[in-house]
């Protein structure tokens, strides 16, 4: 149904997306995943016209829409990263307002605001004012918007960055039901690895502008298939203990963290022994070595050599 080919864009001397091809079919929960800076803004910009391609195109129903962008953005919903509501107004003023915007007017606008104030779970909190809401309220308002024109694709920019846990959980499951009540097609792009494995179908993977990984998410897992990660704990680690590790010829990456040093390796070597002894002799004392099973936060680390959550 919509499609990236080969799209790239160029800011300067550097490549925020390169060569990006990815496809969404009718129906499904894809998710674009990738750290910080990663281009997945730059990415989905360009899909909802907003940042015009340096290269490449992009395509709704085997049509280019670079030059005639009206068929997708008719249909189209966009939740941008940043909050775009007016916090004088009250929620349903903002949403009367948007509404006007994409000319509903009359009985039809007050159903459909009703419909979206029960969906986003504010039908309580309509006639207060936006200033007062917390910031998870304020982006179910965000989202509440941008499903105004009944838009039969969604294209949400990071929608539960900062927010309370509650409102994180109240979204990742209004995602699901208009998945599977209206079948929106949803384009979901975080840096949270457990909410792309809990919401997607299909994922799509960027690191620095470059797609590193796509597929299901067994797809993606069984890029690890040879390997496997070891997450091992203490209360400190030494640059002694770190360095037998990256020496070890056995171990492909080490990661260091605070109190967690994770480490991949082939399925079938046996480290655990050497790992108490290099314990031992460098003075650490350790709390757990745990073999874990594949998550798509391994799969990046064994792609990049770094932790998506960094
Ligand atoms: N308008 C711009 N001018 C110059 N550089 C830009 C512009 N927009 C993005 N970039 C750069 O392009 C790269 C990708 O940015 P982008 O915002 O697409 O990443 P992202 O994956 O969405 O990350 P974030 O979650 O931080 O927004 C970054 O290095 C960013 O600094």
């Amino acid at each position: 149904m919509l499609e990236l080919v080969d799209l790239s864009k160029k800011f300067k001397q550097i490549y925020a997306v390169k060569n990006l091809n990815m496809f969404i079919e009718k129906g499904e929960i894809i998710g674009l995943l990738g750290p910080n800076g990663a281009g997945k803004s730059t990415a989905i910009s360009m899909l909802t016209s907003l940042v015009e391609p340096t290269d490449g195109d992009v395509r709704f129903h085997n049509k280019s829409i670079l030059k005639k962008p009206a068929p997708l953005r008719a249909v189209i919903g966009m939740v941008p990263q940043e909050i775009a509501l007016y916090d004088d107004l009250t929620a349903q003023e903002n949403l009367q307002f948007f509404g006007r915007i994409y000319r509903l007017k009359g009985a039809v606008l007050k159903k459909k605001i009703d419909e979206i104030l029960e969906l986003i779970g504010l039908t309580d909190r309509r006639k207060d004012v936006v200033k007062t809401f917390s910031g998870g309220m304020k982006r179910r308002l965000n989202i509440g918007v941008a499903l105004l024109h009944d838009p039969e694709v969604i294209v949400m920019d990071e929608p539960t960055v900062g927010i309370d846990p509650q409102s994180r959980s109240y979204i990742l499951e209004t995602v699901k039901r208009l998945n599977a009540e209206r079948q929106m097609t949803v384009l979901y792009t975080s840096h949270y690895m457990e909410e792309v494995e809990f919401l997607c179908d299909r994922i799509y993977i960027m690191d620095k502008g470059d797609l590193i990984a796509s597929g299901t998410k067994e797809e993606i897992k069984r890029i690890l298939s040879a390997e496997k990660t070891i997450s091992i704990k203490a209360d400190r680690f030494n640059d002694t203990f770190i360095d037998l590790l990256e020496q070890n010829p056995t171990i492909n990456r080490v990661v260091a963290e605070e109190k967690e040093v994770t480490i991949i390796t082939a399925k079938e070597t046996n480290l655990f022994s050497d790992l108490i002894k290099m314990a031992e002799d460098t003075g650490i004392e350790l709390n757990s070595v745990d073999v874990k099973t594949p998550t798509l936060e391994d799969v990046f680390l064994h792609l990049t050599g770094r932790a998506l959550r960094d």
